[in-house]
């Protein structure tokens, strides 16, 4: 369960049972072709997968360059967390679990969650920081349609880390009826490599299909982080063409120096953190920081430890973005493309379009969309300038 020295199963020995069990199933039940063939049919017939790769013509004659999206913001639920929530979801049921549990920062994880549970017929219960139930209500609405049990979380920051810290609570409670369906590719093993196992999906169809519309390897794929499984879930696709450069886009939060982040791979250091050695934001004496994005499925102070991996090793680079330039690719893909993307997915667009320099003339760029930017219209509507 170890990604060079990062990842492990730093838990309360009342959560290793569980997590035994999870990793039984993930080695014995996630191979077999019974489960593959569920599991690819949900993903056909349900999500509506495979997910376009769209090219931009507007942007693209604006950079010089060829940017493809591959749009994980039309899978059913609008983001790719469906992919990985239907994935645990199956399992949970293979493994006589009645209900799933979730944490939610952005709430698509729990909208997602939400909705596997009712195509399963289980139960459903949503651990959510009570400033995200403000910030993300058109998903809080979404969850509650659904039939889940949305539970704000009041202590700390009353975000994604303290949602996941009572769900990991809850689960050592509950651990016989419930699954904890891990929303990242974070937290201890075997998460981070279950979760990349159900989004790699999303990596193999992109670039089966840049080879189809380019007749090569494109030059770089690009994907947002906050916990990381929309970028490993796409990089993986890749990871064996050296050539391809993998670019991670953390929050910068607003911005200024030493300001409140989420950028624990450039601005963080290593430690442990929901089970997981990783790179975090972190004081001297290892007492977590406070994160901040303008995203809020980015605003973690923690990520998954495979990216801290990848960039110890350099086959992935790490760069930030901030609050107001994803604002201004939010403004600039919906107007040149017609295509509304998450805030958090603004990031990975954002990048690209305030580095454009650094792509060769006329290459081709993947940005991994990873969702729709429905649940963001009162945020994004306050920062009235921009429209
Ligand atoms: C697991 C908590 C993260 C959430 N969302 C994260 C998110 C992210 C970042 O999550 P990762 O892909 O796991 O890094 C990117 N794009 C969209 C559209 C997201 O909603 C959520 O609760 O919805």
């Amino acid at each position: 369960g170890y990604f060079g020295k990062f990842g492990g199963q730093y838990v309360a020995e009342l959560l290793i049972p569980p997590l035994k069990e999870l990793e039984h199933a993930l080695k014995h039940i996630v191979p077999t072709e019974a489960f593959q063939k569920e599991f690819s049919d949900y993903l056909k017939n349900y999500v509506g997968r495979e997910s376009p790769l769209t090219h931009c013509p507007t942007l693209s004659k604006d950079l010089g360059f060829n940017l493809y999206l591959k749009r994980e913001d039309l899978n059913h639920t609008g983001s790719h967390k469906i992919n990985n929530v239907l994935g645990q979801a199956l399992l949970a049921k293979h493994m006589g679990k009645k209900a799933l549990l979730t944490e939610t920062g952005a709430g698509m994880n729990g909208v997602a969650t939400a909705t596997a549970a009712r195509a399963l017929g289980m139960d459903c219960i949503v651990f959510m920081g009570a400033v995200d139930v403000e910030r993300q209500s058109h998903n809080v609405r979404r969850m509650k349609l659904l039939g889940a049990t949305v539970v704000p979380v009041e202590s700390g920051s009353k975000t994604l880390k303290d949602a996941i810290n009572e769900a990991l609570r809850f689960w050592i409670k509950e651990q016989a009826t419930y699954h904890y369906c891990f929303g990242t590719a974070a937290g201890p093993h075997p998460f981070p490599t279950l979760v990349r196992e159900f989004q790699s999906v999303v990596g193999k169809e992109a670039r089966r299909q840049i080879l189809e519309r380019t007749g090569a390897l494109p030059h770089s794929v690009i994907a947002c982080v906050g916990g990381g499984s929309n970028a490993i879930g796409i990089f993986s696709g890749f990871i064996d063409d050296p050539e391809v450069q993998l670019i991670g886009v953390e929050a910068a939060g607003t911005g200024e120096e030493g300001c409140t982040n989420s950028a624990p791979i450039c601005l963080g250091t290593d430690g442990i953190l929901h089970g997981q050695r990783t790179m975090l934001l972190q004081d001297d004496d290892g007492q977590i920081l406070p994160s901040h994005s303008i995203a809020g499925g980015l605003d973690y102070p923690g990520v998954g430890p495979e990216h801290a991996h990848l960039n110890d090793c350099g086959r992935a680079i790490y760069v930030k973005v901030n609050d107001c330039q994803a604002l201004n690719a939010f403004k600039a893909l919906t107007r040149a493309e017609g295509i509304i993307p998450a805030l958090e997915s603004s990031h990975a667009v954002a990048y690209v379009l305030e580095n454009k320099d650094e792509f060769p003339k006329d290459c081709n760029v993947i940005v991994n969309l990873s969702g729709r930017g429905d649940k963001d219209m009162d945020i994004v509507e306050q920062c009235t300038e921009l429209f």
